[in-house]
């Protein structure tokens, strides 16, 4: 099996990129953490690598709102890069911050004669929700999600309201198979807050683009990667793992050859 590299790129405020480094080395890959900085002086870096993890934080203090200044520098200062990375079937997975930035970077939806197709907006709740949530998955061509059913992971955001620009965006994302997880509840055919912890139109908590390679999501599965890492685990008895690591091993897998 060929090891894939992952590039975690970092930014001024990134505090999950630490655990995504161990989620995926514990999934098997050789994983570079690099500040932005650094790859803009030299974007062709970017080609060395497999897998681009864009992880969670406070880039620029969620100035502006959040990931919107980090996503224009990914679109402004390396957005050539990122096309050609994405175009040689690369893999690159934004989680929270990261999704908020890959979003508004428009990796995943590029945007129409209108604008921008989706956004994250703030909680319903008007506060940081901070807790751990059901998650249903719809693999479809998701790369990183194959085989997975649900994950029970945490959030940790103040900004993950997914909102389309209108109605039909949402029906036209859902038909094609790109909303991959949505949160659930087992009353609920669609899940209400606090199980929806922001209010997500459509109860969405991640998005795939059209291709299955690049996924954003707002809950964290890099930080349950170790069953030890669940709330529960001296109740409900020690898992065999945590249920964020087979999303990074779908990724290293993918690479498989
Ligand atoms: N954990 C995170 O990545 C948080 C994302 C962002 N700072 C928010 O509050 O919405």
């Amino acid at each position: 099996m060929a090891t894939p590299k992952v590039l975690v790129l970092r930014g001024p405020g990134s505090n999950c990129d630490q655990e995504a480094h161990f989620a995926f080395e514990m999934a098997g890959a050789f994983v570079e953490r690099m500040h932005i900085n650094r790859l803009r002086e030299d974007p062709a870096q970017l080609q060395r690598f497999q897998i681009l993890c864009v992880p969670g934080g406070f880039t620029y203090g969620d100035d502006v709102a959040a990931g919107k200044i980090l996503a224009t520098q990914l679109a402004n200062f390396l957005g050539d890069a990122l096309r050609k990375f994405r175009d040689a079937e690369k893999l690159i997975l934004g989680i929270c911050n990261g999704f908020q930035a890959i979003l508004k970077a428009g990796l995943i939806l590029p945007p129409d004669e209108d604008g921008p197709l989706a956004t994250l907006g703030h909680n319903d709740s008007g506060k940081f929700e901070d807790r751990w949530i059901h998650l249903r998955v719809n693999p479809n061509k998701c790369v990183f999600l194959k085989g997975l059913e649900s994950m029970h992971i945490p959030v940790a955001h103040g900004e993950g309201k997914f909102i389309t620009r209108k109605q039909w965006i949402l029906d036209g994302l859902k038909q094609a198979g790109q909303v991959v997880l949505t949160y659930s509840h087992p009353n609920q055919p669609e899940a209400q807050y606090p199980a929806n912890p922001n209010g997500s139109m459509g109860a969405v908590a991640g998005l795939c683009d059209a291709t299955g390679r690049v996924l954003g999501l707002m809950p964290h599965p890099e930080r349950h990667v170790l069953p030890t890492q669940h709330p529960q685990w001296t109740r409900l008895g020690l898992a065999q793992e945590g249920d964020g690591l087979p999303l990074f091993r779908n990724a290293v897998e993918y690479f498989a050859t």
